[in-house]
């Protein structure tokens, strides 16, 4: 028999985040479900069924979650299609800036909407979500956002909607951070006479094993790099160059400080 944890779901925009959503539900168990794009990408298996618009969605199906994981510079056009539903269903937006006020203004005030940044770990459930919940949000809707968000990772909750466009910036866009340092890594390598198969396969592994380890370890991360740092060794040398203060301690709060006004503008075009 087929676990189904996940109840059916309406997936607006099955790009790279909800489709990375949508494969984490899937490998849970997920009840028969509707995903709308366009694109029309691969058959994602027989528990979704892949329609082009609004308007070819089953007239008998009952989800329990709408999540809008389209574009925000689509939400415009697309939401006033899915308006129907609000009142039924939990909205659950994962759109960058887009707010809850924003959102109901154009689903009407009975819309439950919970705003909430994934990111695409959640494909191997492995996310983070933060999630705010909207007026008129009942504790059994917000404990479905709960369930369908744990599911593709961990969960936290935040009452101060304002604090989602910093999440926005640091775990939402984080995993594309780490990838550029991954990518920096093995071209680092490459330079430095490493063949190209082996920098590839070095940068992966120490990411990807930095993470399990700091997943793993009750340390802190300052404590994890420490204990990479022997004195006088090497690593030190490659830590003055990127602890500088011109360096990684003013340029990463730099590129937070840039994402998150980014998603504030977002909020209204
Ligand atoms: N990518 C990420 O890591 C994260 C993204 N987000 C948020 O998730 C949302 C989606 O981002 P992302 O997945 O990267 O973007 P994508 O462009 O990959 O996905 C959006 C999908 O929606 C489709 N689409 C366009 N119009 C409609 C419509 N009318 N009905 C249904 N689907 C439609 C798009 O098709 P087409 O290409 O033809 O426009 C596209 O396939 C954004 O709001 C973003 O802010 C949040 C957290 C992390
Ligand atoms: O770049 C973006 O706007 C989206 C939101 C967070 C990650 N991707």
């Amino acid at each position: 028999m087929t676990k189904t944890a996940i109840p059916p779901i309406l997936l607006v925009g099955f790009g790279k985040m909800g489709g990375a959503m949508l494969a984490g539900w899937r490998e849970r168990g997920l009840a028969p479900s509707v995903a709308v794009d366009p694109q029309l990408p691969l058959p994602p298996g027989p528990e979704v069924t892949v329609v082009a618009d609004a308007a070819a969605i089953p007239a008998d199906f009952a989800p329990a979650a709408v999540v809008l994981a389209v574009k925000p510079q689509n939400a415009a056009a697309v939401l006033p299609h899915y308006a129907r539903y609000a009142g039924k269903a939990v909205m659950i937006s994962i759109m960058a800036g887009r707010t809850i006020a924003g959102l109901r203004a154009v689903l009407g005030e009975q819309a439950a909407v919970v705003r909430a940044m994934p990111n695409t770990p959640a494909a191997v459930r492995q996310g983070i979500t933060v999630g705010c919940a909207g007026p008129g949000v009942t504790a059994a809707q917000r404990a479905l956002a709960d369930t369908l968000l744990s599911a593709i990772g961990k969960v936290a909750w935040i009452d101060d909607e304002a604090l989602i466009d910093a999440v926005t910036a640091i775990s939402g866009g984080g995993p594309a951070y780490v990838f550029l340092l991954a990518e920096l890594l093995e071209q680092a390598a490459i330079a430095q006479g490493i063949p190209a198969d082996l920098a590839r396969l070095m940068a992966r592994q120490t990411v990807s094993g930095s993470g399990a380890l700091l997943a793993a370890s009750p340390e802190d991360a300052a404590a994890l790099r420490r204990a990479v740092t022997s004195p006088k060794g090497t690593t030190e040398r490659a830590l003055a160059v990127l602890m500088a203060e011109d360096a990684w301690p003013a340029l990463v709060p730099r590129a937070i400080a840039a994402a998150t006004e980014r998603s504030r503008e977002l909020s209204g075009g």
